[in-house]
C-alpha cells in the first residue's frame, strides 16, 4: 500500500523543503520504493535536488496537472526524474503559480492531483509531496490526495495563530472531500537547544498540540550542514553522514515508518 505524506505548513521556511528531502531519502535508505513531489511554484525542492534552472524544465507537474485536466496523455517518462539517492521525483517551477490561478474556473478543480497521484501510487511506497507557504488551490488539491499531513514547525517562534489556520485548513479538507485526512505529527526544526527561548516555546507546543496532534521525538537540529545540502542537490546523508542533522532525519524515518 502506498502512503500519500503531505509536507504543508503555509508558513515560509520552517524546513517543509529540507524535510521533504531528506526523510524522503531516509525512507529510500530503509528500502521503500519514494517519489517526491515538489509542489511549489518556487521550485526549492526541485533545485535541492540538483537542477539548478527549474524554470528551464518544459515538462513539470504544472503541465501534468494541466494535462490531467485536459483529459491528455501524461508522459511519465518524461515527469518522473531520478534522482541518484534511490528516489524518484517530479519537478515544479514557476508555472505552478500560474496554474493556480488557471484552475478557478476547472470542473472538479480539488482533484486533480489525485487524479494524477492515483496513475503512480502502485510503484511506490510512499509519495511525499513538498507543499507550497500559503494554502491556497494547489496545496488544498495536495490536501486531498494525502492520507496524511506532516508538519514541519520551525522551534524558534510562536507559532499559535498560523497553526491554527492550517489545523482548520486540514479539518476542513476532511469533512468536506477526505475524511481519511490524518495528521502525521508536528516535527521540531532549526532546534537550539541551548536557547531558553526554544525550551519554552517546546513546552508550549507540547502542552497545546502534544494529545491532539502528536509531536515527533525526533528534533532536527539548527546547523548550517543543513542549508548547505540544497546546494549540492544531495541529501545530509551523503553531505554530512555523520553529524546530528542526519541522525535527527534518520531518527525521524524511522518513528515515521512506524506509523505505517
Ligand atoms: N536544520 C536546519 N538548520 C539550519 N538551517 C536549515 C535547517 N533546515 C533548513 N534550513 C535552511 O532554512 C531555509 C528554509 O528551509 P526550507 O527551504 O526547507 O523551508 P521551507 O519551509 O521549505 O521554505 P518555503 O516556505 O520557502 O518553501 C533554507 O535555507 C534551508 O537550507
Ligand atoms: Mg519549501
Amino acid at each position: 500500500m502506498c502512503k500519500v505524506i503531505a509536507i504543508a505548513n503555509q508558513k515560509g521556511g520552517v524546513g517543509k523543503t529540507t524535510t521533504t528531502v531528506n526523510l524522503g531519502i531516509g525512507l529510500a535508505r530503509k528500502g521503500k520504493r519514494v517519489v517526491l513531489i515538489d509542489a511549489d511554484p518556487q521550485g526549492s525542492m526541485t533545485v535541492s535536488l540538483g537542477i539548478d534552472e527549474p524554470d528551464k524544465i518544459e515538462y513539470s507537474l504544472a503541465n501534468v496537472l494541466m494535462d490531467v485536466v485536459n483529459e491528455e496523455e501524461i508522459d511519465y517518462a518524461k515527469i518522473i526524474l531520478k534522482h541518484e539517492e534511490n528516489i524518484d521525483f517530479i519537478p515544479a517551477n514557476i508555472e505552478l503559480a500560474g496554474l493556480e490561478v488557471s484552475m478557478v474556473n476547472v470542473m472538479s478543480r480539488e482533484l486533480v492531483m489525485k487524479r494524477f497521484i492515483s496513475n503512480i501510487k502502485e510503484n511506490y511506497d510512499y509519495i511525499l509531496i513538498d507543499c507550497m507557504p500559503s494554502l491556497g488551490m494547489i496545496t488544498i488539491n495536495v490536501l486531498v490526495c494525502a492520507n496524511s499531513v506532516l508538519i514541519p514547525v520551525q522551534a524558534s517562534y510562536l507559532p499559535v495563530k498560523g497553526l491554527q489556520q492550517l489545523i482548520k485548513t486540514i479539518s476542513r479538507v476532511r469533512r468536506q472531500i477526505n475524511p481519511e485526512l490524518k495528521i502525521e505529527g508536528m516535527v521540531m526544526t532549526m532546534v537550539d537547544m541551548r536557547s531558553n527561548y526554544t525550551k519554552d516555546i517546546l513546552e508550549a507546543l507540547e502542552s497545546t498540540y502534544g494529545e491532539t496532534i502528536g509531536i515527533f521525538d525526533s528534533r532536527i537540529p539548527m546547523s548550517v550542514r543543513a542549508a548547505e545540502t540544497s546546494a549540492e542537490g544531495k541529501s545530509i546523508y551523503i553531505h554530512d553522514p555523520r553529524g546530528k542533522v542526519a541522525k535527527s532525519y534518520e531518527e525521524l524515518t524511522e518513528e515515521v515508518l512506524v506509523h505505517e
